[in-house]
């Protein structure tokens, strides 16, 4: 059944041109057209965040995707280059509620809608979010398209065709799209301890930046880079490799990246300190054997509640991801793929609905988290995994977790 949600409330005051969001299962949104004119299609995603526009529409892990505000009032402080998480804006479209008319910020460079303009980022404000996300709560998440001008004067079955003919998100390898060309360094500040090959698989500018304020030298890679070129990164400590690897977030579906799963194999192999954030903790998951699942909307958003099963601490995190690592809670599992890796156990969890937020392996030093411990934007609360890559590069072995380990076997049993 196709049905029509009108804005309502103020509507945009600014643009009188008409827009339409189109999903594919017939529902559109009327709205205004915003930023650039068009059309553009994708996965339909909201994210909860009040703050951080900006961080988000330059995160590569949301290429491929329409991402939907559900705060209500956006670009209140206008667009700062200096808040750049990457080199562009890499969002497919842009759905607001109530645009602000203009910016007010003494950092603002630029107003919201010149930059998505300038950069071709097709959006539809005047849209109400609230319904939309409910919406997509209750069916998933799903194609869409935005229309404006020309292309949304068509009749509707023609736009939901269109939609409907957009790749879907699963099976879609998006990483080789948005990685670095060329190598990158971010030098260490302060005294050099460590030096770490970082694949970029959509990489966001404050994960090399935590890393380097501890003293580390961050190389990043191309996503396609081989061991032979991980291991020319010499080290501090170890001058025949990189004394770490970290594989960044990204962007598409984590059951089309072979390569760097075969790639990461090899790391653990060799034992050498690995650290992983989000795709790069779905790539771990994959390469102990684990499979990968859609979520039925994702987590996107900054005040995520996830349990570090190590402290016992629970920590408000951002999130930004739509699959998920399919691995036992309450069991400590042999790497399915090879027992030669020996064990791991799943060190962090959701307390939403209890998905795995984080991966260590027992008997190698590798640990990865599923959340955003770099949180830009988002609260500092998961910044300590940047110094337990430091502890793991300082010890080259795993930390001992029996004691932890032991109290959720008897939790298990007691329930
Ligand atoms: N931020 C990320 O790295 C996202 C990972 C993956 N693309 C997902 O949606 O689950």
């Amino acid at each position: 059944m196709t049905a029509t949600t009108e804005p309502t409330g103020s509507p945009d005051r600014f643009s009188p041109e008409p827009a339409v969001l189109v999903l594919e299962d017939g529902t559109r949104y009327r709205g205004h057209a915003w930023g650039a004119r068009g059309t553009t299609l994708g996965e339909m995603v909201f994210t909860t965040g009040m703050t951080g526009y900006q961080e988000t529409l330059t995160d590569p892990s949301f290429a491929g995707q329409i991402v939907a505000m559900t705060a209500p009032h956006v670009g209140n402080t206008g667009w700062t280059g200096q808040d750049d998480e990457s080199r562009d804006v890499f969002v497919e479209g842009f759905v607001v509620r109530d645009p602000a008319p203009r910016p007010s910020s003494w950092r603002s460079e630029q107003p919201l809608e010149g930059v998505l303009a300038e950069r071709g980022v097709v959006g539809i404000s005047g849209v109400d979010t609230r319904a939309l996300t409910r919406h997509l709560r209750d069916r998933g998440a799903m194609r869409a398209g935005i229309f404006s001008g020309p292309a949304g004067e068509r009749p509707v079955t023609a736009l939901v065709d269109e939609v409907r003919a957009a790749p879907a998100m699963v099976g879609r390898e998006l990483a080789s799209a948005v990685t670095t060309p060329e190598p990158v360094v971010v030098p260490a500040q302060g005294e050099h301890r460590f030096t770490v090959a970082a694949l970029d698989l959509g990489i966001k500018s404050n994960t090399p930046r935590l890393l380097a304020a501890r003293g580390i030298e961050v190389h990043v890679l191309p996503a396609e880079s081989t061991l032979e070129e991980l291991r020319a990164v010499p080290g501090v400590t170890t001058p025949d490799g990189p004394d770490g690897v970290f594989f960044s977030n990204g962007p598409g579906d984590p059951a089309t990246a072979d390569e760097a799963v075969a790639l990461l194999r090899g790391v653990l192999e060799q034992g050498i300190p690995f650290f992983g954030i989000c795709f790069g903790n779905q790539l771990l998951g994959r390469a102990l054997g684990f499979g990968t699942y859609k979520l039925d909307f994702g987590h996107r958003g900054i005040n995520q509640p996830v349990m570090d099963r190590t402290t016992g601490k629970v920590e408000i995190t951002a999130q930004n991801h739509g699959f998920a690592v399919d691995a036992p809670l309450d069991a400590v599992v042999t790497a399915p793929h090879d027992a030669s890796l020996g064990r791991v156990w799943v060190s962090h969890v959701c307390l939403n609905d209890q998905v795995v937020e984080g991966l260590e392996m027992l008997d190698r030093p590798a640990f990865s988290v599923q959340y955003h411990p770099e949180a830009a934007a988002g609260p500092h609360d998961s910044e300590y995994l940047f110094d337990r890559f430091v502890e793991l590069m300082t010890t080259r072995s795993a930390a001992d977790r029996s004691a932890q380990i032991a109290a959720l076997t008897t939790a298990g049993e007691s329930r």
